[in-house]
């Protein structure tokens, strides 16, 4: 199970049940990296001048998040659309989700910084220089890896959740001084981040090897650079996931 959200049975919340979710996601996250690194960066895809309001991919993104919508997507409190404005009613209700979040976690969208480190920052590191010509495969795996970073770091309102239910008493004072810098704090975990960074390189370095039949040792060629990937955690992941918490936490005596 991938998913933040705890089971509907069982109302039931561990902070150990999401941080085996949120490892299971790296698994997702370091696969959509291989699929984007296949395409060179494909420049045309970003600039403004495709006839679109924005570029080709906003367009692509912006009419792929109006088909999910109709499919429920956005239904499950741990999706967040990148273009949440006039997005279609759902056509299906697949699942009640249990309300677990404090209402007003609803309202933390924390897609516009996302989408700015993954093409402005994060993307030319990530892939080849040049164009050949495959947008809409490329944009589709652009799409993939946005989803899968931005499913990440909400769960992060999840995280906040289940450390304010295991200690209100130490949360309750900071969130009504509204003390950002005291709640980062309180809810960082030095030694529990660098675990993720190195897991997260190891993955890299196992999930994007050459795999072969023979017994000769590749030469250390790997589909993606693992430091990258441990760096992509380092600079934006987990701090936009500690931004997340720290937002939910402000509200969550509202
Ligand atoms: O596991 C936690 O406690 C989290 O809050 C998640 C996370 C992360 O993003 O991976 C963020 C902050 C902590 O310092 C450690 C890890």
């Amino acid at each position: 199970d991938v998913n933040c959200n705890p089971d509907l049975a069982s109302n039931k919340l561990s902070l150990d049940e999401i941080r085996d979710s949120l490892i299971r996601q790296e698994d997702t996250i370091v696969f959509c990296l291989i699929e984007r690194a296949k395409f060179p960066l494909n420049p045309k895809l970003y600039h403004r001048n495709h006839g679109f309001t924005g570029s080709l991919v906003e367009f692509i993104v912006r009419e792929t998040e109006a088909i999910q919508a109709k499919a429920g997507r956005y239904e499950n409190p741990e999706e967040n659309a990148f273009f949440p404005e006039h997005l279609p009613r759902p056509l299906v209700h697949p699942r009640k989700y249990p309300k677990v979040l404090h209402p007003s976690g609803a309202s933390i969208n924390m897609n516009k910084p996302i989408w700015d480190f993954y093409f402005n920052k994060f993307l030319p590191l990530l892939v080849a220089d040049g164009d050949d010509g495959n947008y809409a495969a490329t944009a589709a795996s652009d799409l993939a890896c946005l989803q899968a970073l931005s499913r990440r770091i909400h769960c992060g309102k999840y995280v906040a959740e289940v450390k304010f239910r295991d200690a209100p008493h130490e949360y309750e004072p900071p969130i009504r001084s509204q003390e950002r810098d005291s709640l980062m704090k309180l809810l960082t975990f030095e030694a529990v981040e660098e675990m993720v960074k190195k897991r997260v390189e190891k993955k890299a370095r196992v999930f994007g090897q050459e795999v072969t039949l023979n017994n000769t040792v590749d030469g250390g060629k790997y589909k993606i650079d693992p430091l990258l990937a441990a760096r992509l955690y380092d600079e934006w992941v987990m701090p936009l996931t500690k931004e997340v918490e720290v937002e939910y936490l402000l509200r969550r005596l509202e």
